[in-house]
């Protein structure tokens, strides 16, 4: 083993911390609760960052949904912007995240952010693995499994980003993704996970995909991580030209959106808070039933190995 090798981290589960919100929550809550996030990726500057943040607090603040809970919301703001993000949404349930995680331990890694001093200043959630990264930084699945590794073992839950480069018919794109997920998690410890599935072609586009691909894909990732005993209370969002109406649309196939672009505007946010909450409620009156009793039979759920299984015998509709 190289010295490289030496110093990632790769924590045993006894060594994750996880994330007091999560651990808190039941699993039942988690999946009652509708996720919804924004990554600012590197479109605001520093003065256009902290106007938003301000804007959008106050909305957090007022909109029962979210201050109540049963919407989860996060911010993902630049890393220079995070000192700004915490003190706007101070004394709010928004949860603040970074864009990135070191997979080094603190020590002599020029540039990196590690996940010690995230955790040490009050990030919440870890974005990991987005196709951005993946394609213009060369990060590989196993770089992102040592990161989603490094943000568990210090109580930070990864966003864990996944999709197909191409455009697939949506059974291969399901299968294509569950393999994807399980490679991720790789001798990852123990703890929840935000997975966020966005397929590459759509992100940056003028429209999502299509809804009938969205559901067939995330209701397939939702069946491998609620196979995975490892990996409760994890929820599987949407992300890739989402924006108002898509979450209406796409109703309980998804536990949440993650905007890009359609959330720069904070009406466009809040309408997508206010859908989500209508999800929520949705799911708040079916928490007694068996997760997921709103699905016809026949919709893929299939049979769905443990994420740390092999991915291929996933079950998907043709
Ligand atoms: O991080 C967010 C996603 O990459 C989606 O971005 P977008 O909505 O601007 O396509």
């Amino acid at each position: 083993m190289t010295a490289h090798e030496l110093r990632r981290i790769a924590p045993s589960s006894q060594d994750s911390a996880p994330n007091p919100r999560s651990s808190r929550d039941s699993a039942e809550f988690a999946r009652s609760q509708v996720t919804v996030g924004v990554s600012l990726k590197t479109y605001f500057g520093h003065e256009r960052a902290r106007t938003w943040f301000a804007d959008v607090a106050q909305r957090a603040a007022a909109h029962p949904a979210v201050a109540g809970g049963s919407v989860r919301f996060f911010v993902i703001p630049t890393y220079l912007q995070i000192p700004a993000a915490l003190d706007a949404f101070g004394g709010t349930p928004v949860l603040v995240g970074a864009q990135d995680v070191s997979e080094f331990a603190p020590g002599a890694y020029t540039g990196e952010v590690t996940a010690d001093e995230l955790a040490e200043v009050g990030v919440q959630v870890a974005e990991i693995g987005h196709a951005e990264r993946r394609r213009l930084f060369d990060e590989t699945d196993t770089v992102t499994a040592a990161k989603a590794a490094a943000a568990l073992a210090h109580g930070i839950t990864p966003v864990l980003c996944i999709g197909e480069a191409e455009r697939l018919g949506a059974p291969a794109a399901a299968l294509a993704n569950v393999e994807q997920l399980a490679t991720n998690l790789d001798g990852v410890p123990v703890g929840p996970v935000i997975v966020a599935y966005e397929p590459v072609w759509a992100i940056g586009a003028a429209e999502p995909a299509p809804d009938d691909h969205i559901a067939t894909v995330t209701r397939a990732l939702r069946a491998a991580v609620d196979a995975d005993p490892a990996r409760a209370g994890s929820v599987v969002i949407y992300g890739g030209s989402a924006g108002p109406g898509l979450l209406a649309r796409l109703g309980d196939s998804v536990d949440g959106l993650f905007l890009g672009r359609f959330a720069h505007d904070p009406d466009a946010l809040v309408a997508v808070w206010d859908e989500a909450s209508v999800l929520a409620s949705s799911r708040i009156l079916h928490t007694v039933e068996p997760q997921h009793a709103d699905e016809t039979p026949g919709e893929p759920h299939g049979l769905v190995p443990p994420l740390s299984s092999h991915a291929k015998t996933v079950e998907v509709d043709a």
